[in-house]
């Protein structure tokens, strides 16, 4: 067999690693504590068997507060989730806002191609307007603020004047249909809604007001005060509805502020801050309650050691305003630097157009996708030649497992120059298990190391840490940090739900569900996929994202692909596992493609990896945050109906898979069908 880091090769290196902020920590760190840390290894071993690291941390990160903390960390409600930072005072939004000048604070563009720079001066006069009108209006420390909003400085304003008055923050992509938004606000019970009415995608106009009046109308039986419709995210022309209760339009509600001056409610580091939503695919999604101190914490941490980001640099993030990138992106405001902030689809226009903006903007750190880069790259563009990328050092690669050819695409496209970042955190955690490290050098298709803090392992299911071995395992975080979710909303004072959902599977060890394997000579990373989505035939564990490297190499072909186990209980001990393919517009599945799929993976991984069944269909399942749902399809294979959630971007696509939970019937019917109908049907023709 294989072995999982046969790709591992040598592909960057800091040219000047001392001058990099985390080589800068670890000197002071030495110099502090009178220690002898040689490298990032000692480093970590530091930042996870001390807890004076974290100390170390709030005071190189420069949190902004009025009572410092009295120690580190303290016994919480939950056992699992302590406090940190007892007795400290301070505000996130004055951590984002400490900046109050004529730079450039946030450019806001879009594919309607207008782009518009905003000061930090003139954010902080949004926020200090937008805060006013909150408390006028009854907003209290603790109250929720939702918002079903774009990925604009509307979006950030309303973040930020919530934290400053000390309210939690929850927000939906304006894509996520009413049922979607409904199971999660209906839990939260905000005090205040904002929402857009008209916004643009790929080149259509939307109309949100259907879906907003549904949604107010349903929050105002449950405690809703104000619904608040922003402009029209096209043409800035206010759009009202009539016959709503409660609501105004954005001038209106402002209009209610007194002028005071901007406050920042003094809070405990544990305040909580914002509410994500996990992206169950079936039931109503936990409500996880982020703390004020976590995220601005770890965030500027990630930021500040992983992508050794400065004031002097711009950071775009490609987000909804319903993923945790979009809290992670915000938080970067602490760092001083300038916000790309991008409303709308990357493909409108087109995709040079978005390529262009990237580099026209000087972007220096772009946080982007596997699936965005193998899109760019299945068409064959060539970045360098629809923008200089001058200033782009960095690139940030998140959401799913990002293969070693899209690895080494990556940095090849952009000039040969670039540190790739591939991270891998969490809605539940809001930051990175493991990422880049700037001081280190990349290997392709490896995350660099567990980031500062974290102290991850691998654990097979008897809950031993097999990370030396190089086999794959469950990822593990084995000792606290700061931005453990403080509590689900509406859960036993206790925790019960949190605790069963990241604290059972092994007693008091939170399991994140995520496959990763250690490379023992680098110390680099791979993750497989999710845990629960783990293949696991004749008793080989391996994650899919092992076969989606393989068809890398038919990516002029197929345009997108989905693996899964399938279980059939009643038939067979033993799981199969079961590839279905997505081509590209003029491509065919043919049984010569199939052949050849087959005998690679059998070449590159081993025989037992090869599926049993190979499928063409017309549409792979994702999230609305862009996330491939390959546990929904491993349910219905394996015979379970499945009732989608709103997490489900396009529901429709997982009536596709349903037909394959009894492969042996499909086949036994296409084979009786004519070759005439055969050509018509629906089934492929793999099942001859
Ligand atoms: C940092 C991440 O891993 C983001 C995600 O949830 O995909």
């Amino acid at each position: 067999m294989a072995s999982y880091f046969e790709h591992s090769r040598f592909l960057w290196q800091n040219p000047q690693p001392n001058f990099t902020n985390v080589e800068n920590f670890r000197r002071i760190v030495n110099r502090k504590r009178s220690l002898n840390l040689k490298d990032y290894h000692d480093l970590h071993r530091y930042s996870v068997e001390e807890y004076s690291f974290w100390e170390d941390a709030w005071t190189y990160c420069r949190i902004i507060y009025s009572v410092p903390p009295q120690e580190v960390i303290a016994q919480g409600n939950i056992p699992e989730v302590p406090e940190w930072f007892p007795g400290a005072r301070l505000n996130y939004a004055e951590n984002l806002l400490w900046r109050n000048d004529d730079g450039i604070a946030c450019t806001a563009g879009g594919e309607l191609g207008k782009v518009t720079d905003y000061t930090f001066r003139e954010l902080r006069q949004r926020v200090r307007i937008m805060a006013s009108a909150m408390r006028a209006n009854g907003l209290k420390v603790g109250d929720r603020v939702a918002a079903i909003v774009t990925n604009s400085i509307d979006a950030i304003t309303i973040a930020l004047a919530t934290a400053s008055v000390g309210g939690i923050f929850s927000s939906t992509a304006t894509d996520m249909g009413t049922q979607g938004i409904l199971d999660r606000y209906r839990q939260i019970q905000p005090k205040l809604v904002f929402a857009e009415t008209e916004v643009m995608y790929a080149g259509k106009i939307v109309d949100l007001r259907e879906k907003v009046s549904a949604v107010i109308k349903d929050l105002c039986e449950r405690g809703l005060q104000g619904g608040i419709l922003l402009p029209s995210a096209i043409t800035g022309k206010e759009i009202g509805i009539s016959g709503l209760p409660n609501t105004a339009t954005l001038n209106k509600f402002l209009s209610t502020g007194t002028g005071s001056e901007l406050v920042f409610e003094q809070l405990p580091f544990n305040q909580p801050l914002f509410i994500l939503y996990s992206s169950g695919t079936s039931g109503p999604p936990k409500c996880i309650v982020h703390s004020a101190g976590g995220v601005l914490m770890q965030t500027i941490k990630d930021q500040r050691f992983g992508f050794d980001m400065n004031q002097t640099d711009t950071y775009f993030q490609y987000t909804t305003t319903g993923w945790m990138m979009w809290t992670f992106m915000l938080s970067a405001l602490a760092t001083g630097c300038r916000l790309i902030l991008y409303d709308g689809s990357p493909f409108h226009p087109d995709l040079q157009s978005y390529l262009k903006f990237v580099s026209d903007q000087g972007v220096s750190l772009w946080g982007t996708s596997p699936r965005f880069l193998a899109e760019v790259q299945g068409r064959k563009l060539i970045p360098l030649k629809i923008g200089s990328f001058e200033g782009l050092r960095a690139m940030s690669i998140t959401g799913a497992v990002v293969t070693a050819p899209i690895f080494q695409w990556a940095y090849e496209a952009f000039g040969g120059k670039l540190h790739v970042i591939s991270t891998s955190g969490g809605t539940d955690v809001c930051c990175a298990f493991v990422g880049g490290v700037p001081s280190l050098p990349v290997y392709v298709g490896e995350l660099q190391h567990k980031s500062l803090g974290m102290k991850v392992e691998v654990f097979d299911q008897d809950g031993n840490n097999i990370e030396h071995t190089g086999e794959a395992g469950e990822l593990v975080c084995t000792r606290p940090h700061p931005s453990l979710p403080v509590k689900f909303w509406g859960d036993t004072p206790d925790g019960r739900k949190l605790r069963d959902t990241y604290f059972s599977f092994y007693p008091g060890v939170w399991r994140q569900g995520d496959f990763m394997v250690v490379n023992p000579k680098t110390k680099g990373i791979m993750i497989l996929g999710r845990s629960d989505g783990v293949l696991n035939p004749s008793g080989v564990r391996f994650g899919s994202g092992e076969i989606y490297t393989v068809l890398e190499k038919f990516s002029s072909n197929i345009d997108d692909s989905i693996c899964v186990g399938q279980r059939r209980p009643n038939i067979d001990k033993d799981e199969r596992v079961l590839l279905f393919l997505k081509m590209r517009p003029g491509s065919k599945f043919t049984p010569s493609l199939e052949k050849q799929i087959r005998s690679l993976i059998r070449s590159a991984l081993s025989a037992r990896h090869v599926p049993q069944y190979i499928f063409e269909v017309e549409d792979i399942p994702y999230t609305v945050n862009g996330k491939k749902i390959e546990i929904a399809v491993k349910q219905i294979v394996s015979g379970s109906a499945l009732k989608p959630s709103g997490t489900v971007a396009n529901p429709e696509s997982l009536q596709l898979y349903y037909k394959y939970n009894d492969i042996e019937k499909l086949i036994s019917v296409f084979k009786k069908l004519s070759p005439r109908e055969k050509i018509r049907g629906t089934v492929s023709e793999s099942l001859e």
